[in-house]
């Protein structure tokens, strides 16, 4: 099946390439299509996500996956959640998104530290699909009060695994996937796509 990343985040596009190796599916970036990033205008995941897929599978006329996903930080009663690309004002994976992040969270002890990473993947046969595909994933950690790691994307060098002790950014990326909110919402799809 040939389909159409809806990302313009190269973060996200090295981890799909990743997770879409081997899989038999023919996967394009929406860049290759020259499609620009769609206004978010959902209050879901789920809405988001969607829209994304549904710009792209008009644009493109093929399939098209949307990623849509966040950090969730339980002690910021669940920012910056839907709003983490655009958390310290201007749209991207800044570091002003995680310094932020830090100043808000800054004293809060360890124990209430607590956040998880979701991810919604929806897949549109076409922009028209009234059965989209949905799946979902989330990652348990907990939030640093420094970035640790060098590798992954976004806010990977503040959030913490619990029993691993490492930072999502010194993880290497099979092990990010294996645990991963996006790993796991991959899993997920592939489940939903065998024929039943
Ligand atoms: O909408 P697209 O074009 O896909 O790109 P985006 O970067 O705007 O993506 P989102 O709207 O889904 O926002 C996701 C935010 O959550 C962060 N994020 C998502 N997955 C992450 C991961 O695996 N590790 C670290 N941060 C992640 C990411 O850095 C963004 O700030
Ligand atoms: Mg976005």
């Amino acid at each position: 099946m040939k389909l159409v990343l809806a990302s313009g985040n190269a973060g996200k596009l090295a981890e799909f390439r990743e997770l879409f190796a081997g899989t038999g599916f023919d996967f394009h970036p929406q860049s290759e299509f020259a499609i620009d990033d769609v206004e978010e205008t959902g209050l879901t995941f789920v809405e988001n996500a969607l829209i994304k897929a549904r710009h792209a599978a008009r644009i493109s006329g093929l399939p098209a996956l949307g990623d849509d996903s966040g950090l969730c930080v339980d002690a910021l009663d669940g920012a910056p959640g839907l709003y983490s690309a655009r958390y310290a004002g201007s749209h991207g994976d800044s570091a002003a998104n995680i310094e932020k992040l830090l100043r808000e969270i800054h004293g809060v002890p360890d124990d209430q530290r607590t956040a998880r990473f979701v991810c919604v993947l929806a897949l549109l046969r076409h922009a028209d699909d009234p059965q989209p595909i949905i799946a979902q994933g989330t990652w348990e950690g907990r939030i640093l009060d420094a970035p640790r790691g060098d590798n992954g994307f976004g806010y990977d060098p503040v959030f913490v695994v619990p029993g691993l002790g490492l930072s999502a950014a010194e993880l290497d990326s099979a092990a990010k996937h294996r645990l991963s909110h996006r790993g796991q919402a991959m899993a997920r799809l592939h489940e939903l796509l065998q024929p039943q």
